[in-house]
């Protein structure tokens, strides 16, 4: 009998007996000790978790930003651990969106650059539509032709955002994506990301430390000493405050 996994097709990502062991000897450090969690698609997870917890670790392991000890990674059905240099690197560009605390935009390039680069370089035309719905769904549209160095903190990972979502990827990973902005700006941010889950079905998973941001989510994951301990569907920031005294008490 041919086995079968309905399941699968409502994954986005997925990590199973994920280890991931720093250093060796007397400084070894467990970041990941098993670590098995899935990530529906077109939903928004929040990984929180005291600091030191692996919350970044993760989140690199799942992006195929860094390789784990020992485990797997499952990305839309395709096995990172799996996959060559090449075939990561393109993984990355024609399957993920990135939101990085840093913003990470080119300093040289134009906003619009900035945006339609993953794709340049992939080769790959930007739907115009697309594009112009992102960058007004933005409000973006009269900075295009700025340089990050003439947009605020806000403004800059808006264009971040805009970068991710253009190419449509499988998933979005943002680490700390509000991390570095005031309340407002990290507030347009949350909702941009809430609002490409809504509508257009984006699948989002960002690491934050804050329970205002996580409370944004579908979904909430709790890590503690590289397990995940707890979770929350529909989280408030109350209860997702609640939930990380109770970790911190542990
Ligand atoms: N490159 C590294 N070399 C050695 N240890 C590391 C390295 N990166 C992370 N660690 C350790 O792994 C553990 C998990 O780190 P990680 O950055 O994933 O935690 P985090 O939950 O994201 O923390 P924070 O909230 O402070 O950003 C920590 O004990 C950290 O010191």
């Amino acid at each position: 009998m041919v086995e079968t996994n309905p399941g699968r097709d409502d994954i986005a990502a997925s990590a199973s007996s994920l280890m991931k062991i720093y250093g060796s000897g007397d400084t070894q450090v467990r970041a990941l000790d098993g670590v098995d969690v899935e990530f529906a698609r077109a939903q928004f997870t929040a990984i929180m978790g005291p600091s030191g917890s692996g919350k970044s670790t993760l989140m690199h392991c799942l992006a195929g930003l860094d390789t784990a000890t020992s485990g797997s990674v499952n990305i839309g059905g395709t096995e990172l651990t799996e996959l060559n240099d090449r075939q990561m690197t393109q993984l990355r560009r024609d399957r993920i969106g990135f939101v990085f605390q840093a913003f990470n935009l080119v300093p040289t390039l134009t906003a619009l650059e900035n945006i339609t680069l993953p794709l340049d370089i992939a080769g790959r035309a930007a739907d115009n539509e697309w594009l112009d719905t992102v960058v007004t769904r933005l409000g973006l549209g009269d900075r295009l032709d700025h340089r990050p160095n003439e947009l605020s903190g806000g403004q800059q990972q808006r264009v971040a955002c805009a970068r991710a979502l253009v190419g449509r990827p499988e998933i979005i990973f943002g680490d700390e994506p509000t991390g570095n902005l005031d309340s407002r700006s990290g507030t347009e941010v949350l909702e941009i990301l809430r609002a490409s889950v809504n509508e257009f079905e984006q699948t989002v998973v960002i690491v934050t430390h804050d329970p205002r941001a996580a409370s944004y989510a579908d979904r909430v994951v709790f890590l503690s000493d590289g397990n995940i301990v707890d979770e929350l569907y529909e989280p408030t920031t109350d209860s997702i405050i609640d939930t990380m005294k109770n970790l911190e008490k542990i």
